[in-house]
Protein backbone atom coordinates (compact mmCIF):
# COMPACT_ATOMS: atom_id res chain seq x y z
CA UNK A 1 0.00 0.00 0.00
CA UNK A 2 1.36 3.40 -1.05
CA UNK A 3 -0.27 6.53 1.47
CA UNK A 4 0.85 9.33 -0.29
CA UNK A 5 -1.82 11.29 -1.09
CA UNK A 6 -0.95 11.49 -5.26
CA UNK A 7 0.80 9.47 -7.38
CA UNK A 8 4.53 10.52 -7.37
CA UNK A 9 6.90 9.75 -9.47
CA UNK A 10 10.68 9.29 -9.40
CA UNK A 11 11.76 12.83 -10.77
CA UNK A 12 9.77 14.40 -7.94
CA UNK A 13 12.23 15.13 -4.90
CA UNK A 14 10.94 13.56 -1.52
CA UNK A 15 8.51 16.38 0.20
CA UNK A 16 6.40 16.34 3.35
CA UNK A 17 3.85 13.72 1.51
CA UNK A 18 7.04 11.10 1.68
CA UNK A 19 8.15 11.72 4.72
CA UNK A 20 4.31 11.12 6.02
CA UNK A 21 4.07 7.92 4.23
CA UNK A 22 7.09 6.96 5.77
CA UNK A 23 5.23 6.74 9.00
CA UNK A 24 2.39 4.64 7.97
CA UNK A 25 -0.30 6.71 9.01
CA UNK A 26 -3.16 4.39 8.34
CA UNK A 27 -1.99 1.80 10.29
CA UNK A 28 -0.89 4.45 13.38
CA UNK A 29 -4.39 5.44 13.33
CA UNK A 30 -5.37 2.15 15.27
CA UNK A 31 -1.82 2.17 16.88
CA UNK A 32 -2.87 5.82 18.11
CA UNK A 33 -6.65 4.75 18.46
CA UNK A 34 -5.66 1.92 21.21
CA UNK A 35 -3.18 3.83 22.92
CA UNK A 36 -5.65 6.33 23.54
CA UNK A 37 -7.95 3.80 24.82
CA UNK A 38 -5.40 2.75 27.08
CA UNK A 39 -4.68 6.16 28.36
CA UNK A 40 -8.88 6.71 29.18
CA UNK A 41 -9.27 3.52 30.53
CA UNK A 42 -7.29 4.32 33.75
CA UNK A 43 -8.68 5.52 36.36
CA UNK A 44 -7.31 8.70 37.22
CA UNK A 45 -7.92 11.67 35.43
CA UNK A 46 -5.30 12.70 32.90
CA UNK A 47 -4.85 17.09 32.22
CA UNK A 48 -6.03 16.74 28.32
CA UNK A 49 -2.92 18.21 27.62
CA UNK A 50 -0.91 15.89 29.13
CA UNK A 51 -3.03 13.84 27.59
CA UNK A 52 -2.68 15.31 24.45
CA UNK A 53 0.82 15.26 24.58
CA UNK A 54 1.57 11.43 25.64
CA UNK A 55 -1.25 10.57 22.56
CA UNK A 56 1.16 12.68 20.43
CA UNK A 57 4.36 10.37 21.72
CA UNK A 58 2.74 7.44 20.79
CA UNK A 59 2.08 8.62 17.16
CA UNK A 60 5.36 9.64 16.97
CA UNK A 61 7.45 6.85 18.10
CA UNK A 62 5.29 4.52 16.09
CA UNK A 63 6.42 6.74 13.15
CA UNK A 64 9.93 6.84 13.86
CA UNK A 65 9.54 2.81 13.85
CA UNK A 66 7.99 2.45 10.70
CA UNK A 67 10.70 5.19 9.16
CA UNK A 68 12.97 2.46 10.31
CA UNK A 69 11.25 -0.37 8.93
CA UNK A 70 11.70 1.25 5.74
CA UNK A 71 14.70 2.18 5.98
CA UNK A 72 15.85 -1.58 6.10
CA UNK A 73 13.49 -2.71 3.83
CA UNK A 74 14.00 -0.69 1.17
CA UNK A 75 15.06 -3.76 -0.86
CA UNK A 76 12.37 -6.15 -0.56
CA UNK A 77 9.54 -3.02 -0.79
CA UNK A 78 10.85 -2.58 -3.98
CA UNK A 79 10.13 -5.95 -4.96
CA UNK A 80 6.51 -6.32 -3.80
CA UNK A 81 3.66 -4.64 -5.48
CA UNK A 82 2.09 -3.28 -2.60
CA UNK A 83 4.92 -1.85 -0.93
CA UNK A 84 7.10 -0.56 -4.41
CA UNK A 85 5.78 2.96 -4.50
CA UNK A 86 7.27 3.93 -1.34
CA UNK A 87 9.28 6.80 -0.95
CA UNK A 88 12.27 4.92 -0.74
CA UNK A 89 11.94 1.63 -3.61
CA UNK A 90 10.12 4.69 -5.79
CA UNK A 91 13.55 6.74 -6.05
CA UNK A 92 12.02 9.84 -4.14
CA UNK A 93 14.49 9.45 -1.00
CA UNK A 94 17.57 8.57 -0.04
CA UNK A 95 17.74 5.67 2.98
CA UNK A 96 20.20 8.26 5.07
CA UNK A 97 16.87 10.93 4.96
CA UNK A 98 14.76 7.86 6.10
CA UNK A 99 17.24 6.33 8.75
CA UNK A 100 17.79 10.44 10.37
CA UNK A 101 14.03 11.06 9.96
CA UNK A 102 13.45 8.06 12.67
CA UNK A 103 16.32 7.67 14.62
CA UNK A 104 15.80 11.58 15.25
CA UNK A 105 11.99 11.14 15.88
CA UNK A 106 12.12 8.04 18.00
CA UNK A 107 14.45 9.95 20.39
CA UNK A 108 12.28 13.22 20.06
CA UNK A 109 8.96 10.83 21.43
CA UNK A 110 11.08 9.40 24.05
CA UNK A 111 12.44 12.04 25.76
CA UNK A 112 9.36 14.10 25.51
CA UNK A 113 7.21 10.99 26.92
CA UNK A 114 9.45 11.01 29.67
CA UNK A 115 9.49 15.06 30.37
CA UNK A 116 5.95 15.57 29.74
CA UNK A 117 4.55 12.31 32.01
CA UNK A 118 6.90 9.90 33.22
CA UNK A 119 10.09 7.71 32.59
CA UNK A 120 8.21 4.05 32.94
CA UNK A 121 5.91 5.37 30.13
CA UNK A 122 8.83 6.17 27.85
CA UNK A 123 10.50 3.41 28.88
CA UNK A 124 7.96 1.27 27.42
CA UNK A 125 7.44 3.64 24.39
CA UNK A 126 11.23 2.94 23.77
CA UNK A 127 10.64 -0.47 24.11
CA UNK A 128 8.46 -0.83 21.61
CA UNK A 129 10.00 1.75 18.70
CA UNK A 130 13.35 -1.00 19.28
CA UNK A 131 11.31 -4.13 19.24
CA UNK A 132 9.67 -3.61 16.08
CA UNK A 133 12.86 -2.24 14.50
CA UNK A 134 15.25 -4.40 15.87
CA UNK A 135 13.40 -7.48 16.89
CA UNK A 136 11.05 -8.03 13.97
CA UNK A 137 12.13 -6.07 11.12
CA UNK A 138 15.89 -6.57 11.69
CA UNK A 139 16.31 -10.12 13.18
CA UNK A 140 13.04 -11.97 12.83
CA UNK A 141 10.95 -10.76 9.40
CA UNK A 142 13.62 -12.25 6.80
CA UNK A 143 14.32 -15.25 9.38
CA UNK A 144 11.09 -17.15 10.52
CA UNK A 145 7.68 -17.88 9.63
CA UNK A 146 6.68 -16.69 13.61
CA UNK A 147 8.46 -13.62 12.97
CA UNK A 148 4.96 -11.93 13.01
CA UNK A 149 3.87 -13.89 16.17
CA UNK A 150 7.44 -12.75 18.48
CA UNK A 151 7.85 -9.75 16.88
CA UNK A 152 4.26 -8.22 16.69
CA UNK A 153 4.34 -8.02 20.24
CA UNK A 154 5.51 -4.40 19.69
CA UNK A 155 2.45 -3.06 18.43
CA UNK A 156 0.47 -4.46 21.67
CA UNK A 157 1.99 -2.23 23.47
CA UNK A 158 0.83 1.24 22.83
CA UNK A 159 -2.71 1.13 25.33
CA UNK A 160 -0.04 -0.23 27.95
CA UNK A 161 1.64 3.05 27.28
CA UNK A 162 -1.28 5.00 27.14
CA UNK A 163 -2.27 3.67 30.86
CA UNK A 164 1.14 3.57 32.10
CA UNK A 165 1.67 7.73 30.74
CA UNK A 166 -1.44 8.40 33.14
CA UNK A 167 -0.81 6.15 36.00
CA UNK A 168 2.89 5.37 35.70
CA UNK A 169 2.27 1.70 36.27
CA UNK A 170 1.09 -1.21 35.05
CA UNK A 171 -1.85 -2.93 36.01
CA UNK A 172 -4.11 -6.30 34.91
CA UNK A 173 -6.16 -4.60 32.05
CA UNK A 174 -3.44 -3.03 30.20
CA UNK A 175 -1.71 -6.61 30.63
CA UNK A 176 -4.95 -8.02 29.42
CA UNK A 177 -5.01 -5.33 26.42
CA UNK A 178 -1.71 -6.52 25.38
CA UNK A 179 -2.45 -10.11 25.31
CA UNK A 180 -5.58 -9.28 23.41
CA UNK A 181 -3.30 -7.32 20.46
CA UNK A 182 -0.66 -9.61 20.59
CA UNK A 183 -3.03 -12.48 19.93
CA UNK A 184 -4.71 -10.67 17.17
CA UNK A 185 -2.04 -9.92 15.42
CA UNK A 186 -1.45 -13.22 13.71
CA UNK A 187 -4.91 -13.79 12.48
CA UNK A 188 -4.75 -10.21 11.49
CA UNK A 189 -1.64 -10.45 9.45
CA UNK A 190 -2.19 -13.97 8.17
CA UNK A 191 -5.51 -13.19 6.51
CA UNK A 192 -3.58 -10.31 4.46
CA UNK A 193 -0.59 -12.46 4.00
CA UNK A 194 -2.55 -15.44 2.31
CA UNK A 195 -3.91 -13.48 -0.61
CA UNK A 196 -0.06 -11.07 -1.04
CA UNK A 197 1.22 -14.10 -0.70
CA UNK A 198 2.62 -14.15 -3.93
CA UNK A 199 4.60 -10.77 -3.37
CA UNK A 200 5.96 -11.87 -0.01
CA UNK A 201 7.33 -15.10 -2.30
CA UNK A 202 8.64 -13.10 -4.68
CA UNK A 203 10.89 -10.97 -2.20
CA UNK A 204 11.72 -14.13 -0.21
CA UNK A 205 10.11 -13.01 2.84
CA UNK A 206 9.11 -16.39 4.89
CA UNK A 207 5.64 -15.59 5.73
CA UNK A 208 3.71 -18.43 7.40
CA UNK A 209 1.62 -18.97 4.01
CA UNK A 210 4.68 -18.86 1.84
CA UNK A 211 6.78 -21.57 3.96
CA UNK A 212 3.69 -23.87 5.26
CA UNK A 213 0.96 -22.76 2.45
CA UNK A 214 -2.88 -22.00 3.06
CA UNK A 215 -4.41 -24.55 4.84
CA UNK A 216 -1.72 -24.49 8.11
CA UNK A 217 -2.00 -20.95 7.55
CA UNK A 218 -6.01 -21.05 7.75
CA UNK A 219 -5.51 -23.30 11.00
CA UNK A 220 -3.24 -21.41 12.51
CA UNK A 221 -5.92 -18.31 12.36
CA UNK A 222 -8.17 -20.15 14.15
CA UNK A 223 -6.01 -21.15 16.36
CA UNK A 224 -4.55 -17.71 17.11
CA UNK A 225 -8.22 -16.45 17.51
CA UNK A 226 -9.56 -18.41 20.04
CA UNK A 227 -7.63 -17.69 23.06
CA UNK A 228 -7.92 -13.77 21.24
CA UNK A 229 -11.34 -14.01 22.16
CA UNK A 230 -10.73 -15.13 25.55
CA UNK A 231 -8.27 -11.91 26.26
CA UNK A 232 -11.05 -9.81 24.87
CA UNK A 233 -13.49 -11.10 27.04
CA UNK A 234 -11.81 -11.57 30.02
CA UNK A 235 -11.56 -8.19 31.72
CA UNK A 236 -15.51 -8.60 32.01
CA UNK A 237 -15.48 -11.46 34.11
CA UNK A 238 -12.75 -10.31 36.01
CA UNK A 239 -14.40 -7.23 37.14
CA UNK A 240 -12.49 -5.00 35.30
CA UNK A 241 -14.90 -3.91 33.01
CA UNK A 242 -18.71 -3.88 33.06
CA UNK A 243 -21.37 -5.63 30.96
CA UNK A 244 -21.34 -2.82 28.35
CA UNK A 245 -17.91 -3.85 27.04
CA UNK A 246 -18.61 -7.77 27.67
CA UNK A 247 -21.32 -7.46 25.53
CA UNK A 248 -19.50 -6.00 23.08
CA UNK A 249 -17.05 -8.19 22.86
CA UNK A 250 -18.68 -11.15 22.84
CA UNK A 251 -20.44 -10.45 20.27
CA UNK A 252 -17.25 -8.77 17.74
CA UNK A 253 -15.17 -12.24 19.16
CA UNK A 254 -18.09 -13.55 17.79
CA UNK A 255 -18.12 -12.63 14.51
CA UNK A 256 -14.24 -12.82 14.28
CA UNK A 257 -14.71 -16.66 15.28
CA UNK A 258 -17.30 -17.11 12.33
CA UNK A 259 -14.96 -15.74 9.66
CA UNK A 260 -11.88 -17.39 10.66
CA UNK A 261 -14.21 -20.74 10.22
CA UNK A 262 -15.17 -19.63 6.88
CA UNK A 263 -11.63 -18.65 6.18
CA UNK A 264 -10.41 -22.26 7.24
CA UNK A 265 -13.25 -23.76 5.23
CA UNK A 266 -11.85 -22.04 2.00
CA UNK A 267 -9.75 -23.88 -0.30
CA UNK A 268 -8.98 -21.66 -2.67
CA UNK A 269 -5.26 -20.70 -3.68
CA UNK A 270 -5.65 -17.30 -5.78
CA UNK A 271 -6.52 -13.96 -4.73
CA UNK A 272 -9.39 -13.92 -6.50
CA UNK A 273 -11.08 -16.95 -4.51
CA UNK A 274 -9.98 -15.27 -1.32
CA UNK A 275 -13.20 -13.61 -0.28
CA UNK A 276 -13.28 -14.72 3.01
CA UNK A 277 -9.63 -13.99 3.66
CA UNK A 278 -10.13 -10.44 2.48
CA UNK A 279 -13.56 -10.19 4.78
CA UNK A 280 -11.85 -11.01 7.70
CA UNK A 281 -8.75 -9.07 7.43
CA UNK A 282 -10.76 -6.03 7.12
CA UNK A 283 -13.36 -6.83 9.90
CA UNK A 284 -9.64 -7.72 12.08
CA UNK A 285 -9.29 -3.75 11.44
CA UNK A 286 -12.77 -2.49 12.53
CA UNK A 287 -13.02 -5.26 15.36
CA UNK A 288 -9.63 -3.50 17.57
CA UNK A 289 -11.46 -0.15 17.06
CA UNK A 290 -14.92 -1.40 18.10
CA UNK A 291 -13.29 -3.72 21.14
CA UNK A 292 -11.34 -0.84 22.56
CA UNK A 293 -13.87 1.77 21.71
CA UNK A 294 -16.47 -0.63 23.42
CA UNK A 295 -13.93 -0.46 26.37
CA UNK A 296 -13.80 3.29 26.67
CA UNK A 297 -17.73 4.20 26.57
CA UNK A 298 -18.28 1.39 29.08
CA UNK A 299 -15.76 3.14 31.60
CA UNK A 300 -17.15 6.93 30.78
CA UNK A 301 -20.36 5.73 30.29
CA UNK A 302 -21.75 3.55 32.70
CA UNK A 303 -18.46 4.01 35.23
C1 LIG B 1 3.79 -7.49 13.21
C2 LIG B 1 2.53 -7.11 13.26
C3 LIG B 1 1.77 -6.62 12.06
C4 LIG B 1 1.97 -6.85 10.75
C5 LIG B 1 3.05 -7.70 10.11
C6 LIG B 1 0.99 -6.09 10.02
C7 LIG B 1 0.92 -6.01 8.65
C8 LIG B 1 0.05 -5.24 7.97
C9 LIG B 1 0.10 -5.06 6.56
C10 LIG B 1 1.13 -5.67 5.63
C11 LIG B 1 -0.92 -4.25 6.23
C12 LIG B 1 -1.32 -3.84 4.80
C13 LIG B 1 -1.37 -2.43 4.56
C14 LIG B 1 -0.09 -1.70 4.65
O1 LIG B 1 0.80 -1.92 3.83
O2 LIG B 1 0.02 -0.81 5.52
C15 LIG B 1 -1.61 -3.89 7.44
C16 LIG B 1 -2.68 -3.06 7.51
C17 LIG B 1 -3.14 -2.52 8.67
N1 LIG B 1 -2.68 -2.80 9.94
FE1 LIG B 1 -1.38 -4.23 10.43
N2 LIG B 1 0.19 -5.42 10.89
C18 LIG B 1 0.63 -5.71 12.14
C19 LIG B 1 0.15 -5.22 13.31
C20 LIG B 1 -0.75 -4.20 13.39
C21 LIG B 1 -1.10 -3.52 14.60
C22 LIG B 1 -0.52 -3.82 15.98
C23 LIG B 1 -2.01 -2.58 14.27
C24 LIG B 1 -2.70 -1.60 15.15
C25 LIG B 1 -3.05 -1.84 16.38
C26 LIG B 1 -2.25 -2.68 12.85
C27 LIG B 1 -3.13 -1.91 12.16
C28 LIG B 1 -3.33 -1.98 10.81
C29 LIG B 1 -4.28 -1.15 10.08
C30 LIG B 1 -5.21 -0.10 10.68
C31 LIG B 1 -4.16 -1.51 8.74
C32 LIG B 1 -4.95 -0.94 7.56
C33 LIG B 1 -4.19 0.13 6.90
C34 LIG B 1 -4.87 0.55 5.62
O3 LIG B 1 -5.97 1.06 5.68
O4 LIG B 1 -4.25 0.32 4.59
N3 LIG B 1 -1.47 -3.67 12.36
N4 LIG B 1 -1.00 -4.52 8.48
C1 LIG C 1 4.52 2.72 19.77
C2 LIG C 1 5.03 1.84 18.74
C3 LIG C 1 6.46 1.80 18.45
C4 LIG C 1 4.15 1.13 18.06
C5 LIG C 1 4.56 0.27 16.96
C6 LIG C 1 3.32 -0.18 16.29
C7 LIG C 1 3.63 -1.30 15.39
C8 LIG C 1 4.91 -2.00 15.50
C9 LIG C 1 2.77 -1.71 14.55
C10 LIG C 1 3.12 -2.81 13.66
C11 LIG C 1 2.27 -2.65 12.48
C12 LIG C 1 2.85 -2.92 11.15
C13 LIG C 1 2.60 -1.97 10.08
C14 LIG C 1 3.47 -3.95 10.81
C15 LIG C 1 3.83 -4.05 9.39
O1 LIG C 1 4.62 -5.10 9.20
P1 LIG C 1 5.69 -4.94 8.12
O2 LIG C 1 6.64 -3.88 8.56
O3 LIG C 1 6.25 -6.27 7.87
O4 LIG C 1 4.80 -4.48 6.90
P2 LIG C 1 5.20 -3.93 5.50
O5 LIG C 1 5.41 -5.13 4.66
O6 LIG C 1 3.99 -3.13 5.12
O7 LIG C 1 6.44 -3.10 5.66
Amino acid sequence: MTTTALPRSQDMPADWRDFLALTKPRVMSLVVFTGLCGLLAAPVHVHPVLGFTAILCIALGAGAAAALNMWHEADIDALMKRTAGRPIPSGRMNRQAALHFGVGLGIFSVLLMGLATNWFAAGVLAASILFYVLVYTIWLKRRTAQNIVIGGAAGAFPPMIGWAAATGDVTLLPVLLFALIFLWTPPHFWALSLFVRSDYAAAGVPMLPVVSGPKVTRQHILLYTLPMAAAAVAPWPLGLAGALYGAAAILLSLVFLVLAVQVLGNKATEPAGMRPEKRLFAYSILYLFAIFGALVADRWLIG
